[in-house]
């Protein structure tokens, strides 16, 4: 006779509770031992029947677009103080913040990064994308080794020589946004500024013109926005790769990569062999890179890596924190009409505007701060502790999740006062609050600080004062009323909508 003949309904009923009763036993000892090293930090309310395990997930999956994952940890911040945590399952986030807390995490201890939110850019969906590209590199020795590499490439006197690039693509965009400044087209700046900032990397960076500001729709435009498109589901979802409904944008998402990849290969190759056949070639980053180029440390899909996170890294951020500064400027016409004095002063009727000229727009330079004081592109970082460490007193463990947030320090009245404010002054040099240093490096950050600072900061500034200059030379705006001015976070902060305006060509 079989044994289970023998086990009656109620003895099978008995088994199943009695397993399913352990496992739950099992689970809860498990996320027990989990939270215990972190009971003394406090944590946000959690809701729902299972909140043991699934801790903040809710309020973070019913998250309003208006407020964004950033306007989430800062209404956190407030309740709860500089250190909290924020906990799903078995995944704990600590999240510091002032100005000791982002010294010590960024320069005094010198985290080293997060593998689980890294490798999501670095291998999504199990493809390689931005690799051990700059940005993603774990590894602290391998990455020293590209970053000194890089570092000659973005000197200033380096980048000096690429102003005609910057000064040329805007004036094309300039150009193309005349043909629409009829006071009645409806523009939207986001789609315009981000091409702006594609045809700058891809210039700069790989010596070829995309051209991308004269083509509605350009191919690698479209292949990048697929690509961020892809890595974005996966940030907000991480069960993404089991829905079928996302199936068709996995599919879209792996084709495109496999295209940039080898077109970024085909590229590199070419230019390899232009340096090996002594060809002319523009002596841009990639040049630079490959004349420096150790074929023992750094292999063609390094190569590739690089290429792919300078196309991303170069481009969103810019991009975004441009469309930001246009809404602000429309929505506070006074600053619009500081920043025109300024450039009518310095620039004039100058087609070209040099690192020189530059140096002299004070006011726009602090315009473009405030903006990313408010809306930093890249809104948090993270790394992780490699030994159990205090900060501010709190104890965290070894191997937590550390978050850091330029968005929170940027919101802080301590240092900000009025922060929803939109006040460029605040950076004049001279101001009351810089003569108080309440405005320092360590409470505003935007390019992160430390050895893994933004390499491309230089870039993105010359980029956007000659990018706003040449606006207010050129274009009276009016926002469009009707637009959202929430938030859109995914892997970047940028406007909800875009950034809609009415352009006119100014009346000098
Ligand atoms: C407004 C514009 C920009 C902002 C706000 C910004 C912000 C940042 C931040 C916060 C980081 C640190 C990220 C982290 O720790 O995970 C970073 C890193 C980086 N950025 Fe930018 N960025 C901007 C523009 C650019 C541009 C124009 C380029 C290239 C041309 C660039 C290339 C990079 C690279 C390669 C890294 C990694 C550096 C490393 O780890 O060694 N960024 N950026």
């Amino acid at each position: 006779m079989n044994i289970l003949s023998n086990i009656g309904l109620s003895d099978l009923t008995a088994l199943l509770i009695g397993t399913s009763s352990s496992f739950l036993l099992y689970l809860t000892l498990k996320q027990y031992l989990r939270l215990k090293p972190y009971r003394h930090i406090p944590h946000p309310k959690t809701y729902g029947p299972f909140r043991f395990f699934t801790g903040n997930l809710k309020e973070l999956q019913s998250l309003k677009d208006d407020i964004g994952f950033s306007g989430l940890i800062l209404k956190w911040f407030n309740e709860l103080g500089p250190v909290f945590k924020v906990y799903f399952f078995g995944e704990i986030i600590v999240s510091v913040n002032g100005p000791e807390a982002v010294k010590k995490v960024t320069i005094e201890l010198d985290l080293h990064k997060n593998d689980l939110t890294y490798n999501m850019l670095a291998f999504p969906y199990n493809e390689r994308a931005l690799g051990t590209g700059l940005v993603t590199e774990i590894n602290k020795e391998k990455w020293k080794a590209s970053r000194a590499l890089f570092n000659h490439a973005f000197q200033r006197n380096v980048l000096k020589t690429f102003l005609d690039e910057f000064n040329e693509k805007s004036n094309l965009l300039m150009e193309k946004l005349r043909s629409k400044a009829d006071g009645k087209t409806m523009v939207p700046m986001f789609p315009e500024i981000n091409k702006l900032a594609l045809d700058i990397i891809s210039s700069v960076a790989f010596g070829f013109n995309n051209d991308s500001i004269n083509q509605n729709e350009n191919y690698l435009n479209k292949l990048i926005i697929n690509l961020l498109e892809g890595i974005n589901e996966l940030l907000i979802d991480p069960l993404v790769q089991i829905k079928p409904g996302k199936f068709k944008m996995i599919s879209e998402f792996k084709k495109s990569l496999k295209e940039l990849r080898e077109f970024s290969r085909n590229h590199i190759n070419q230019r390899i062999k232009d340096l090996e056949n002594k060809e002319h070639v523009p002596n841009d980053i990639l040049t630079i890179i490959i004349k420096n180029y150790d074929g023992d440390s750094f292999e063609m899909e390094d190569l590739i890596d690089q290429f792919l996170t300078f196309f991303i890294a170069g481009q969103e951020t810019t991009a975004n924190s441009l469309a930001f500064a246009i809404l602000e400027l429309g929505r506070n016409p006074d600053a619009f009409l500081k920043l025109r004095e300024e450039v009518d002063k310095y620039i004039g009727c100058k087609n070209y505007i040099s690192l020189e000229d530059l140096a002299n727009l004070e006011y726009t330079s602090c315009v473009f701060k405030e903006t990313l004081r408010k809306w930093p592109p890249a809104p948090e970082f993270s790394r992780k502790t490699y030994k159990e460490i205090e900060i501010n007193g709190v104890t965290i463990p070894k191997n937590t999740w550390i978050m850091c947030s330029p968005f929170i320090s940027g919101h802080n009245p301590e240092y900000f006062p009025e922060p929803e404010e939109f006040k460029p002054e605040r950076f004049l040099s001279g101001h009351e609050f810089s003569e108080k240093n309440l405005i320092n490096s360590y409470t505003f950050f935007p390019f992160s600080l430390g050895p893994r600072n933004c390499i491309g900061q230089n870039f993105a500034k010359i980029e956007a004062k000659i990018f706003l200059a040449k606006f207010a030379l050129n274009f009276d705006f009016q926002l469009n009323e009707n637009q959202s001015y929430g938030l859109k976070e995914l892997l970047t902060l940028r406007p909800k909508d875009g950034c809609q305006v009415y352009l006119t060509q100014r009346n000098s």
